[in-house]
């Protein structure tokens, strides 16, 4: 048995809030390395790779509610919705219920909840360039991807690509998938994709929303 201390040292440290904060402020994307709590990347790592072996993992799909269906073509990962049902996941959540406080403190975004699943991306997969959320539909606000993946070589692929939200021709950073970084950005503006991954990659995106329920229609969250 493994011993980890993810339980007593903070997930993201005071600091790396604050850096998030006045990153998102100043230019909409923030990517920072080390991060994230390495023992807690590691057990949430190990999770989703039983999960990845034992078949338990749900094709990803491409829109929400009725309009979701599956286009290998567009993005090729295999996800699972974080759900409380480990400490890792529940350390992991509570983690971000302080950030979506810090936010909210800061910039009154007035975000009230925050959805997040595990994304095991195959060798070969990828995810086309994209926004996370549509201007107008104003669902997700925010995006998290925290990595969890041990190490990764220089010639793995599986980069995440952040487009200027002004150029989309612009690329303004490359992001390694490795354990202990996290990005985060504005859902609606910061176009990024997953570069074909040449080993099996392993991340856990996620939203902090606002709600959008319109004219009495439910705006479905997933
Ligand atoms: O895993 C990543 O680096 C980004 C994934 C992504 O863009 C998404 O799931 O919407
Ligand atoms: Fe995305």
């Amino acid at each position: 048995m493994m011993l980890s201390n993810f339980t007593t040292s903070p997930v993201l440290t005071p600091a790396v809030q604050v850096a998030i904060v006045d990153a998102l402020v100043e230019q909409g994307w923030y990517v920072g390395r080390a991060a994230i709590n390495l023992d807690l990347c590691h057990a949430l790592h190990r999770e989703l790779s039983h999960m990845a072996e034992h078949d338990a993992l749900e094709e990803a799909g491409i829109g929400r509610g009725q309009q979701h269906h599956l286009r290998k073509d567009i993005r090729g990962d295999a996800i699972h919705w974080l759900d409380r049902q480990s400490e890792a996941q529940r350390h992991y959540l509570d983690a971000m219920g302080e950030l979506q406080q810090s936010l909210n403190q800061a910039l009154f975004l007035g975000l009230f909840e925050y959805e997040a699943h595990f994304a095991h991306y195959p060798a070969g997969a990828f995810y086309q360039r994209h926004l996370d959320s549509f201007r107008g539909r104003a669902n997700r606000v925010i995006s998290t991807v925290g990595y969890l993946n041990p190490q990764w070589p220089s010639d793995g692929g599986g980069e995440m690509v952040i487009y200027h939200p002004d150029d989309a021709s612009k690329e303004v950073a490359r992001v390694v998938p490795e354990a202990g970084t996290f990005a985060c950005f504005l859902s609606e503006t910061v176009p990024h994709e997953v570069l074909p991954t040449h080993q099996p990659r392993a991340s856990i995106a996620g939203w902090f929303r606002r709600n959008a329920s319109l004219g009495g229609v439910l705006d479905p969250a997933r």
